[in-house]
C-alpha cells in the first residue's frame, strides 16, 4: 500500500497546492475541510489527474472530528503517514479592537486545531512501524509579528512553539514534526487581509497586498506551489533526520 497524507483545509489555497503536489509525489490524499462541497470538487479534479483521493468533512477546532478524519483515512487507505495541520483563518484588527469572540474563534482554529490534529495523527502513527510526519502551517507572522495581525501572529507564534514541543515529545516514536512558514501567498486569505487593511488604513483595494509584495526580496508574490515544494521535501524520506524546525519559504522576507 502507498503512503497516505491527510491535509486539513485542503479544499483550496495552499492546502490544495500541497495536496496536489503530494498526490503527484505518489501519496494517497485525504482532504479534510469544513467546506465539504469544495473539498469534493477538488477531489474530483485530482481523480481526473489520476491522484487517489478522498474528501472528508472536518472542523479542525473539534477534537472528535479530527480523530474521525484519521479513522476515515485509515479505513480507506490503511495508514496515516503524513498529517498536515494546514487549515487556518485570518483576522485584521488592531490589538485594541480585538473582541473576545474573535480571539476565541482564531485560537480555536489555528491553535486548538493544531493540537487536536497532532493528537489524532500521533495516536495513529504510534501504532505504525515507520512512525510518521506531522507538518504544521506556521507563517512569517509566527517569527515576527505583523501590524494589524495581532491575534493571527499570536496564533502562529503558538504553532511555532507547538511544533517544537511536539517534535521533542514524539521523536521517541519516530514521529517528526516540522512547520512551513509562507510569506505573501495569493489565496482567499490574502484577499480578506487586503480587504481588512484597506478598511483600517483607508487604502485602495489591492494596495495593502501590493505594499507587501513590493517588499519581497525575490520580487514576486508567492504561489501555493512554492509552499508545496518545501512540504514535499518535509514529507519525504529526504527529511527523515529533521524535526522541530519551522522553515521560511517566503522569497527572503524573514531571515530567522
Ligand atoms: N496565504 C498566505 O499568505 C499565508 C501565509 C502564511 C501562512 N499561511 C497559512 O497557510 C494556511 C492555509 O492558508 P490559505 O491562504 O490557503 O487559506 P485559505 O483561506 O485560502 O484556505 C483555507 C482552507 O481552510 C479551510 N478551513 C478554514 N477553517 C477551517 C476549519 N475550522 N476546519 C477545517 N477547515 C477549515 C477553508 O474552508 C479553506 O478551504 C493557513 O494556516 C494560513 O494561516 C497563509
Amino acid at each position: 500500500m502507498g503512503k497516505v497524507a491527510v491535509i486539513t483545509g485542503g479544499a483550496q489555497g495552499i492546502g490544495k497546492g500541497i495536496a496536489e503536489r503530494l498526490g503527484n509525489d505518489g501519496f494517497k490524499i485525504v482532504i479534510s475541510d469544513m467546506n465539504i462541497d469544495l473539498a469534493q470538487e477538488t477531489v474530483k479534479e485530482f481523480k481526473e489527474a489520476n491522484i487517489d483521493a478522498l474528501a472528508v468533512k472536518g472542523n479542525v477546532s473539534k477534537q472528535d472530528e479530527q480523530f474521525a478524519v484519521v479513522k476515515e483515512a485509515v479505513d480507506k487507505f490503511g495508514s496515516v503517514d503524513v498529517f498536515i495541520n494546514n487549515a487556518g483563518i485570518d483576522q485584521v484588527e488592531a490589538v485594541e479592537d480585538i473582541t473576545p469572540e474573535n480571539l476565541e474563534k482564531i485560537f480555536n482554529v489555528n491553535v486548538f486545531g493544531t493540537v487536536y490534529g497532532t493528537q489524532a495523527a500521533a495516536k495513529q502513527m504510534k501504532k505504525q512501524d515507520n512512525g510518521g510526519k506531522i507538518i504544521n502551517a506556521c507563517s512569517i507572522a509566527g517569527k515576527t509579528a505583523f501590524e494589524l495581525l495581532g491575534a493571527y501572529s499570536a496564533t502562529k507564534f503558538a504553532v511555532h512553539g507547538l511544533t517544537q514541543v511536539s517534535a521533542k515529545e514524539l521523536a521517541q516514536f519516530n514521529i517528526k514534526v516540522n512547520a512551513y512558514c509562507p510569506g505573501i501567498v495569493g489565496t482567499g486569505m490574502w484577499d480578506r487581509i487586503d480587504e481588512g487593511m484597506v478598511e483600517y488604513k483607508g487604502m485602495k483595494q489591492g494596495e495593502a497586498w501590493q505594499e507587501q509584495v513590493d517588499n519581497i526580496p525575490l520580487q514576486r508574490s508567492q504561489t501555493p506551489e512554492d509552499v508545496a515544494s518545501l512540504v514535499s521535501y518535509l514529507a519525504s524520506s529526504d527529511a527523515d533526520y529533521m524535526t522541530g524546525q519551522a522553515i521560511n519559504i517566503d522569497g527572503g522576507i524573514e531571515v530567522h
